[in-house]
C-alpha cells in the first residue's frame, strides 16, 4: 500500500491504475495482442502494467520496439523466470527460456553451427523432401476418395516429423514411444505450460506456491509436463545408448553428448549436463514445430478465404514449375517470387508468437523517454506493430502485393515486421522455419486444389480469429 501511495522516483510509462497486490491482473485480457487498440489508444505505444508483483512494459510501436531490440538490446535480452519455463527448460538449461549469460551464448553458438547453419540446412534437405513426399501421397489418397482431411493435424505431423528427423535424429513414423499423430496433443500440453498464469509467477515466496497448491494449478502443470518429459527422455535415451534405435545422421544432440563425455579430458568452457541435453531437445521440438505449423495453417486459411490470391499464387507456381512434375524438390523454390511474398504476408498478419518471448531488463533503461527499471518484464507486441496503420495500408487485409515494391523483410532489421524477433535473442531457426514452411506449402499448392467441405461451415471455420482449419476438402489438381 505504501509503495502504491508514495510518489515514485521513476517517470514510468503511462498505464491503467493498479490495484493493491493484484496490480492489473484483472486487466490481463487487454493484453491479448488482438485487443491492442484498447491499451494503445488510451495510453500510447509504451504501457506500464503490473501483474501481481511483476512489473511489465508492453511495447506496441515500431519506434519503441527498435529502442528495446536495437538501442537497448544488451540490457533487454534476458528472460524472466516462470514456473512453466523452468520445467520445460530443465531448470533453465535450454536456449529459449534461459537468462542471458555466457552459457546461453555458448548454447546458441553451438546450435547455429550444428543445426541452423546453411551447410546443415542443405544437408537436411532430402529429409524435408521425403517427408513432403509422404504427405503428398497421403493427401492424394484422400483426394481420390473425395474425403475431407484434417489439415491442421496433418501439418502438425509433417512439421513434427521434419523437426524430429533433422534436429533430433528421430524418425517419428517408426517411433515406438510416440504415435506420429500425437504431435499436436504434445504441443498443446506445452502451450498450457507457457501460457497459464500461475500464482507462483506473480506473487513471491511461499504465498504464490500455497495458492497454486490450493487451486490445483501446480498439479495440472506437472501432469502436462510429465508427458512431454517422457517423450524428451526417450529421445535422449536413443542418443545415449550404444544400441541406439536412432537412425539418422549425427545431430546437435550427438555433438552435445560427445562434449559431455569428453569434458573431463579437454575441459572446454561449456560443460553440457544431461539437463542441457534435455533442455536442448525440448527447445528444438517446442520452438520449431508449433511456429512453423501455425504459419502453414494460417497460409492455407487465408488462401482458402481469398480465392483471387490463391489463384495468383497457384498460377505462378504451376507456370514456373510446369504441369507435369511428379515430385517437388527444394530447388523448385528458386524462381518463385509472389509465393514467397505470400509467406511474408502471412508472417505479418499472423506471427506465431504475437508477443515474441518475454524479455527482462538487466539494468535501468529509458524507452521513448520513460524510465524502465531493471527486472521489468518487456513484451513486444509484434502482432500490433505489424498491423499499425501508421506503417501499413489497410493493415488487416491479406494482400501479398503490398511487398512487391518493398524491401521490408522479416529477418529482424525492419522493426515494423518482427515475426522472428530481433537482436541477441532473435530466433536462430529462421532459415529452418522458412525452409519447412515454403517447401510444405509448395507441395500443398502445386499438387492440390483446396476448399471447404460444405458452404455453411465456411463462416464458422474460416472467418474466426482462431486457427481452426480442421476439415478441408482436397482435390487432386
Ligand atoms: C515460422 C517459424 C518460426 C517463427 C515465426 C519463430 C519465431 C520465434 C520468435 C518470435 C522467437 C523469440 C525471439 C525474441 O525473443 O526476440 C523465437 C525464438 C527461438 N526460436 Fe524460433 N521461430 C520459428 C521457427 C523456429 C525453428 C524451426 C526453430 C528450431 C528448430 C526455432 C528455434 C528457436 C529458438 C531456440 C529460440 C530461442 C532463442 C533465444 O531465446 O535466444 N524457431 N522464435
Amino acid at each position: 500500500l505504501w509503495k502504491n501511495l508514495k510518489p515514485s522516483k521513476w517517470n514510468l510509462p503511462p498505464g491503467p491504475r493498479k490495484l493493491p497486490i493484484i496490480g492489473n491482473l484483472h486487466k490481463s485480457r487487454e493484453l491479448n495482442p488482438r485487443n491492442r487498440r484498447n491499451l494503445t489508444e488510451k495510453y500510447g505505444p509504451v504501457v506500464h502494467l503490473r501483474f501481481g508483483f511483476v512489473p511489465t512494459v508492453v511495447v506496441s510501436s515500431k519506434e519503441a520496439a527498435e529502442e528495446v531490440l536495437k538501442t537497448h538490446d544488451l540490457e533487454c535480452c534476458s528472460r524472466p523466470e516462470k514456473v512453466g519455463f523452468r520445467m520445460l527448460s530443465y531448470n533453465y538449461k535450454n536456449i529459449g527460456f534461459t537468462r542471458y549469460g555466457e552459457e546461453l551464448r555458448e548454447m546458441r553458438k553451438l546450435s547455429v553451427v550444428e543445426l541452423f547453419s546453411p551447410k546443415k540446412l542443405q544437408s537436411f534437405k532430402y529429409m524435408r523432401e521425403e517427408e513432403n513426399d509422404l504427405l503428398v501421397k497421403k493427401l492424394m489418397e484422400s483426394a481420390s476418395r473425395l474425403s475431407p482431411v484434417n489439415l491442421k493435424k496433418t501439418l502438425y505431423t509433417l512439421v513434427g516429423s521434419i523437426v524430429c528427423r533433422t534436429g533430433l535424429g528421430t524418425n517419428l513414423h517408426e517411433c515406438e514411444y510416440i504415435h506420429e499423430d500425437s504431435v499436436e496433443d504434445l504441443l498443446n500440453k506445452a502451450e498450457l505450460l507457457t501460457t497459464t498464469s500461475i500464482f507462483s509467477d506473480l506473487f513471491p515466496g511461499r504465498i504464490g506456491e500455497l495458492m497454486d497448491l490450493i487451486s490445483g494449478q501446480k498439479k495440472r502443470l506437472e501432469s502436462a509436463f510429465s508427458e512431454l518429459d517422457t517423450f524428451f527422455l526417450n529421445i535422449l535415451d536413443s542418443h545415449l545408448k550404444p544400441e541406439s534405435t536412432k537412425i539418422e545422421s549425427f545431430d546437435l544432440i550427438d555433438v552435445m553428448v560427445d562434449m559431455m563425455r569428453k569434458q573431463d579430458k579437454d575441459g572446454g568452457s561449456f560443460k553440457p549436463t544431461t539437463d542441457h541435453l534435455k533442455g536442448m531437445i525440448s527447445d528444438i521440438f517446442l520452438a520449431g514445430v508449433s511456429t512453423s505449423t501455425s504459419t502453414m495453417i494460417w497460409a492455407m486459411t487465408e488462401l482458402i478465404r481469398s480465392p483471387k490470391v490463391m489463384k495468383k499464387v497457384q498460377d505462378e507456381i504451376r507456370t514456373t514449375l510446369g504441369e507435369k512434375k511428379e515430385r517437388i524438390t527444394v530447388q523448385d523454390l528458386t524462381n518463385l517470387h509472389y509465393f514467397k511474398l505470400m509467406v511474408k504476408e502471412i508472417l505479418r498478419l499472423h506471427p506465431p508468437a504475437p508477443l515474441l518471448l518475454p524479455r527482462e531488463t538487466m539494468s535501468d533503461i529509458k524507452i521513448q523517454g520513460y524510465d524502465v527499471p531493471a527486472k521489468t518484464q518487456i513484451l513486444i507486441n509484434a502482432y500490433a506493430i505489424a498491423r499499425d496503420p501508421k506503417h501499413w495500408k489497410n493493415p488487416d487485409e491479406f494482400n501479398p502485393d503490398r511487398f512487391v515494391d518493398s524491401s521490408i523483410d522479416y529477418r529482424g532489421l525492419n522493426f515494423e515486421l518482427l515475426p522472428f524477433g530481433s537482436g541477441r535473442r532473435i530466433c536462430p531457426g529462421i532459415a529452418m522455419g522458412i525452409a519447412i514452411v515454403e517447401l510444405g506449402l509448395l507441395n500443398l499448392l502445386y499438387f492440390f486444389d483446396w476448399g471447404l467441405p460444405e458452404k455453411e461451415e465456411a463462416g464458422e471455420t474460416i472467418t474466426g480469429n482462431e486457427v481452426a482449419l480442421d476439415l478441408v476438402q482436397v482435390l487432386n489438381h
